[in-house]
């Protein structure tokens, strides 16, 4: 298994482009599936959770072609099977976005159960009721979701009784081919569902409401082809400006949404980082000062994200000051909090809150990564600690970071892959 040496207290400065959004990519990648005809991507990001889609989509039957400039061609005109099996499931929760996609165009989808993680039970109760009022009988099986529909979906109101973004996008994938009008209630204004339903309206979805609370779909009989350009990572931008901040640094971003990034951005202000912004590149300068400790708390956009939490708590650990972060979305999303530990944080957990008491310095010490965002933190934690720091289990960062050791080298930081 390959682990990451990072040796600890270079100055972090300089220019890094922002890869697309992996949390885009995956139901873009899905709703792929919606249509018959060759839909392009672009800015797909090389991410191993990038990979498992489309290994997916091909265990299904859909063709995959990787044109010159990088763009991918997917073409699920050649389904053949409208199974996502556990193998692969198990690997990826995002697996559970075809589900959607494949009862509405081909009637059926048996989508092995996804299960719970790292971070905490993430049930997909919510998905199912959504399919279920558009008329889709649904059974488990054998530790498979079997849906299957006896015409074509009908449009219904649906509300959701906790704001859910695999679960607005899954319903959402579905209702495009419904026969009249949904109306999706409470629904996800994150950025990626947003993202998600302009490519749909490219593929010629009727969808009103995008970026609201209420999505309003009038159903079409069928889709079309599209060529698509994927949104910026703002949990990947969000990552490499803390990496600035904690390390009293400078970073400058390209290709990044910097509107997508308000309520990141405030708290690094509130940091006491100086950010300039343009359409698309962001300028983080700490100007050579330790961070001041903020308090976050976590919830459905626009709030802060909870894929930030891990690392802002990085950001505490090593700021002036007392800060907390509460965690409201997931019930177990604190595992960095031990390894950080290990590195000398001042960490307590308090219910949903880390209640983080600054520290000068962290030491290295080997540390786990457990999941994505917390392999994040222990790399953030890294860069600022005394020594050099082994982080194990690295295939967590390599789902969801593009090239993190080549970026990271970039600004400056000394960081190098060992294979294991
Ligand atoms: C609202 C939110 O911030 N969602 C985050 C969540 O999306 P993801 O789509 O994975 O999770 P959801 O948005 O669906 O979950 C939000 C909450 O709803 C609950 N729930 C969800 C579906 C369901 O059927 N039943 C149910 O009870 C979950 O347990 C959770 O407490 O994790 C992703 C990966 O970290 C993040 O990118 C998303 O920002
Ligand atoms: C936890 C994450 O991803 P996933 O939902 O794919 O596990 C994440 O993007 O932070």
């Amino acid at each position: 298994m390959d682990k990451l040496l990072i040796t600890g207290g270079r100055p972090i400065d300089g220019t890094i482009r922002i890869s697309g959004a992996k949390n885009a990519a995956l139901p873009i990648l899905a709703a792929t599936l919606l249509t018959k005809e060759p839909v392009t991507l672009r800015n797909l990001p090389h991410l191993n959770d990038i990979t498992t889609m489309i290994e997916l989509l091909v265990c299904m039957g859909v063709e995959v072609l990787i044109n010159e400039d990088m763009s991918v061609q997917i073409n699920a005109g050649t389904l053949k099977d409208c199974t996502a099996p556990y193998s692969l499931v198990k690997t990826m929760r995002a697996s559970i976005l075809v589900l959607g996609p494949l009862l509405a165009h081909f009637g059926e989808a048996n989508v092995s159960l996804p299960g719970g993680c790292a971070i905490g039970s993430r049930p997909v109760d919510l998905h199912l009721r959504g399919m279920e009022a558009l008329g889709a009988h649904i059974v488990m099986e054998d530790g498979y979701i079997k849906a299957r529909r006896d015409a074509r979906l009908t449009g219904n109101s649906y509300f959701f009784d906790t704001v859910s973004v695999t679960g607005t996008e899954n319903v959402l994938m579905a209702a495009v081919l419904a026969d009249g009008e949904t109306v999706i209630e409470n629904a996800a204004r994150e950025p990626e569902v947003v993202d998600l339903a302009k490519c749909l309206v490219a593929m010629g979805a009727k969808i009103d409401g995008i970026g609201t609370d209420t999505l309003r779909v009038t159903g079409v009989e069928t889709l079309h082809g599209c060529d698509y350009k994927v949104l910026p990572d703002r949990i990947e931008a969000g990552t490499y400006l803390v990496a600035g901040a904690v390390s009293g640094g400078r970073v400058m971003l390209k290709d990044v949404d910097p509107k997508s990034m308000d309520a990141v951005l405030a708290k690094l202000r509130e940091a006491g980082a100086k950010i300039v912004t343009t359409d698309d590149t962001i300028l983080l300068d700490m100007e050579g000062r330790r961070p001041k400790a903020v308090d976050v708390t976590t919830a459905p956009y626009p709030a802060f994200p909870t894929d930030m939490q891990a690392q802002f708590t990085v950001l505490n650990a090593v700021a002036e000051g007392t800060g907390t972060v509460e965690e409201t979305i997931f019930e177990n999303r604190f595992m960095h909090i031990q390894e950080l530990h290990r590195m000398g944080a001042q960490a307590i957990i308090k219910g949903n809150t880390v209640v983080i008491q600054g520290v000068e310095r962290l030491h290295a010490a080997p540390v786990m990564a457990t999941d994505l965002r917390a392999s994040a933190s222990l790399v953030l934690a890294a860069l600022v600690a005394d020594g050099e720091t082994l982080v194990d289990r690295i295939y967590h960062i390599d789902r969801g970071y593009e090239c993190i050791e080549e970026k990271l080298q970039q600004l400056g930081a000394s960081i190098k892959r060992v294979a294991g």
